[in-house]
């Protein structure tokens, strides 16, 4: 059995972050671990407030992880402030953590802040090089490159940009901004560079609540298996059409996937 490692927040409703990258482990048949930066008070209406975890702890969870259960490969969601994003990015490097794919969550679907400002900075210089994938949404993506994104030249633009100082794969999310939900990958590694579009019909149901999260984890579950990473991208993003499509309507906000669509 492969061993996934999810580094990111508690979301409280179960919708997001630890909870559904847990989930989304088990579904791939994945042994899930976790470390926790943050809890959040949080449901499918907002985040009410936020509880951090210290750095120090932050690196003894990594430390009990790394010298036990050396993962297969690692997410990363919610980090929220420079202090733990130092402490993550030590612990990655001393270990030599692989196939590590970063969600660089900043806002959450319901609007609340999930990185302060001043550690984007922290994100781009420490986080980011270790990375061998990361997975912007549009809005994160524009913060990374420094201009607006509003159609599929945008994203590729977009994609170079941000090439330019980064070595890794990247994969922008259309999610936010169009009709339909295609999004783009530029594949950066040893081998060279390449393009791919992955097409996605936009499903009809509002309840998008951790589609990121559940994304990035199906990502990381994939390259533990040993997938490339154009395959691991386009199975996590046909995992997360299938638990959209299923329908699930919790909540008063925008709800949660259903994770447990294949089994029915
Ligand atoms: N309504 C939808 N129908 C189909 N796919 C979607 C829909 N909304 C988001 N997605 C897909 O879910 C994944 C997460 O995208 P996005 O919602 O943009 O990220 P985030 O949750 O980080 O904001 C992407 O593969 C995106 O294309
Ligand atoms: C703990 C935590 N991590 C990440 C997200 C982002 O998920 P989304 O953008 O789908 O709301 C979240 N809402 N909460």
């Amino acid at each position: 059995m492969k061993k996934v490692l999810s580094i990111a927040g508690s979301d409280s409703s179960g919708g997001a972050g630890i909870q559904a990258d847990i989930k989304t482990m088990i579904a791939h048949g994945s042994y899930a671990m976790t470390v926790i930066t943050v809890l959040t008070a949080q449901n499918t209406t907002g985040v009410y407030g936020i509880s951090e975890v210290a750095p120090e702890f932050v690196e003894n969870q990594l430390d009990c992880v790394f010298t036990d259960i050396f993962p297969d490969a690692v997410k990363i969601g919610m980090v929220y402030n420079a202090a733990i994003i130092h402490s993550i990015a030590g612990k990655l490097k001393q270990y030599q953590a692989r196939n590590i794919v970063l969600d660089p969550v900043m806002v959450a679907t319901s609007g609340g802040r999930l990185l302060s400002d001043d550690s984007i900075e922290s994100l781009k210089t420490e986080l980011m090089p270790l990375a061998d994938l990361i997975t912007p949404n549009i809005p994160e993506a524009e913060c990374l490159c420094g201009f607006g994104i509003h159609s599929r030249l945008d994203m590729v633009r977009a994609a170079k940009e941000i090439a330019a100082t980064y070595a890794g794969s990247i994969l922008i999310k259309g999610g936010h901004l169009f009709e339909s939900a295609d999004d783009f990958l530029l594949i950066q590694d040893r081998k060279g560079s390449e393009e791919v579009w992955f097409p996605g019909t936009k499903i009809d149901n509002p309840n998008t609540h951790g589609t990121g999260c559940t994304l990035s984890a199906a990502i990381a579950c994939n390259l533990a298996a040993g997938a490339e990473m154009k395959v691991a991208v386009k199975k996590a993003k046909d995992y997360v059409s299938g638990a959209l499509a299923a329908n699930l309507d919790l909540g008063q906000g925008s709800g949660p996937l259903d994770h447990g669509f294949q089994l029915t």
